[in-house]
């Protein structure tokens, strides 16, 4: 189980949540809104570890998160990938950070990038480059899965392919944890939280 409990995060003298607790049990999938500015990309890399709280705590399976690293994918709203490098070369370099071995040309092809995958990637456009970001949840071990926005710039076709991904990462028993401004299936989601903007 993921348990956050009594988080609270405070930047530039601005409360962005406070006493915020939820439990996200395996295969289930929590849905994050709220209007720009509420907290939601502050609060997931709370989640992760990335940013630090000014009170709560967060637990994967009763282990405190930041002993947890290997057991989390976290991708953040912005591509991070190398803009110098191709996308094969970004997808190698993630791999062998993280211990991997895995046919790269046959993954890119996967998610639309034939032809495109040995060219900076800054010569991609902008959804295509977001795919090559995205491209780790094919290959990732990890338990739980932390996604900004990951539709942003994607077509019609894309999102179906990774609400068809997050379905099978909850049927083998992952966690996963979307924000997005574009509405997600009511089938895939179990649990909403709503952030707000608060003054
Ligand atoms: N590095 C930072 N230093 C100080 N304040 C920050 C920093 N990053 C974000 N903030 C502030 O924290 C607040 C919440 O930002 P955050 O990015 O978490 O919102 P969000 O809900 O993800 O917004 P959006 O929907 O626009 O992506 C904003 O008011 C922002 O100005």
């Amino acid at each position: 189980m993921l348990s956050a409990n009594q988080l609270t995060c405070i930047r530039n003298q601005r409360i962005l949540f406070d006493d915020l607790s939820f439990k996200l049990e395996p295969s289930q999938l929590l849905y994050l809104t709220g209007p720009n500015g509420a907290g939601k990309t502050t609060l997931l890399r709370s989640l992760v570890g990335l940013q630090q709280l000014h009170q709560g705590e967060v637990q994967l399976s009763g282990v405190p998160i930041a002993d947890c690293s290997p057991d989390i994918l976290y991708i953040g709203h912005k591509a991070a990938v190398n803009e110098w490098l191709s996308a094969k070369q970004n997808l190698q370099h993630w791999l062998n950070l993280t211990d991997q071995v895995a046919d790269c040309e046959s993954l890119l092809m996967k998610v639309g990038l034939s032809g495109l995958m040995d060219i900076p990637v800054k010569f991609l456009s902008a959804g295509q480059k977001r795919r090559v970001a995205l491209v780790k949840m094919w290959v990732s071990n990890a338990k739980l899965w932390v996604l900004d926005e990951p539709f942003t710039s994607i077509d019609i076709k894309g999102v179906e392919v990774l609400n068809t991904l997050f379905e099978r990462h909850k049927a083998a028993g992952g966690y996963v944890i979307v924000t997005s401004h574009q509405t997600l299936p009511d089938q895939i989601v179990d649990q909403r939280l709503e952030l707000s903007y608060r003054f």
